[in-house]
């Protein structure tokens, strides 16, 4: 594992050669070339099918197979240890970061799949933003921090509009917008989350992959993050890990129930899954009865 992969892929760095990342970009995974994976439907952003992880020896997911839609949010909810973050983290190969961890199976982004070997993770992380539990500005101001992936990117444009815009669309641009230079360290924590928010959205991905984003907040901040995320999923594809199931009851539209053992039990409309799941093991789990 690197030593500190969050503030690594946040970044959007990698050890990976970074030389090729147009070439991903522009064309695999931006779906030029969908095609080559299977039928999908016309909603579906990511696909994953028979998806199987091990760290070491032990098997941490087994057979996973789902579809996430588009513009939706998506909850994983399940037991501790249970793997949700385990499949977050194969949609953008964070698990690569892993030395332990070991991959098997598919796993497409509109149609391609994203474990191809000519798929560059580092483009793919730009296509795929993500969030993690604890909000980990840079030790930057608050407009570099937006900025900063777009610098190491060298992408083009307007740096203070995309800023502007993606401090606004992290409905924290109010609260900032005359304090850009000071340091993102000094924001609450609440404050501090969407900051990172502004930044995985400055590179305008596709989907946004959300760690149990709220879990570090109080219930105010915890109540902004979740109105946001209602908002992002106009405009984005969001992918939520959370232990909160009334927040999963809350803001999703699809909710995915693992259970000990890496399995995927259920996997339905969020209502569907509250109200009357299929599986008995699936009621016990929100219901109480363990977990
Ligand atoms: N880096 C790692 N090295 C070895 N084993 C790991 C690693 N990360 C996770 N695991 C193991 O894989 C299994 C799934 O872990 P994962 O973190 O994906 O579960 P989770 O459902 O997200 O749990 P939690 O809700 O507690 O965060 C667990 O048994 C965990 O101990």
């Amino acid at each position: 594992m690197t030593e500190n992969p969050e503030q690594e892929y946040a970044a959007g760095e990698s050890t990976d050669d970074p030389t090729t990342d147009d070439m991903l970009v522009e064309t695999d995974v931006s779906g030029s070339v969908a095609s080559s994976g299977p039928t999908m439907s016309a909603n579906t952003v990511v696909r994953a099918e028979n998806v199987n992880v091990w760290y070491n020896d032990e098997q941490a997911l087994q057979d996973i197979s789902l579809e996430i839609p588009e513009n939706q949010v998506t909850a994983m909810i399940g037991p501790s240890g249970c793997g949700k973050s385990t499949f977050l983290r194969c949609i953008n190969r964070m698990n690569d970061l892993i030395d332990a961890a070991r991959v098997e199976g598919d796993l497409y982004l509109r149609g391609k799949n994203v474990y191809d070997d000519d798929v560059d993770p580092v483009a793919l992380r730009r296509r795929v933003g993500m969030v993690f539990q604890s909000p980990n500005p840079f030790p930057k101001s608050i407009y570099d921090n937006v900025a900063y992936g777009l610098k190491i990117q060298n992408k083009k444009g307007d740096y203070d509009e995309i800023v502007e815009d993606s401090l606004k669309r992290a409905a924290l641009w109010d609260e900032v917008k005359d304090r850009l230079d000071e340091s993102g360290l000094e924001l609450s924590g609440g404050q501090q989350q969407r900051l990172c928010i502004a930044r995985a959205i400055a590179p305008d991905p596709e989907v946004i992959l959300m760690d149990e984003p709220a879990s570090a907040l109080d219930p105010v901040a915890t109540s902004q993050i979740e109105d946001l995320i209602s908002e992002l999923a106009e405009e984005y594809t969001v992918v939520i890990v959370t232990h909160n199931m009334q927040q999963a009851a809350r803001i999703s539209n699809k909710t995915a129930v693992f259970l000990t053992g890496g399995e995927l039990v259920e996997f339905d409309d969020t209502e569907k899954i509250f109200e009357n799941p299929e599986s008995q093991r699936v009621e016990d789990y929100i219901t109480g009865k363990f977990g």
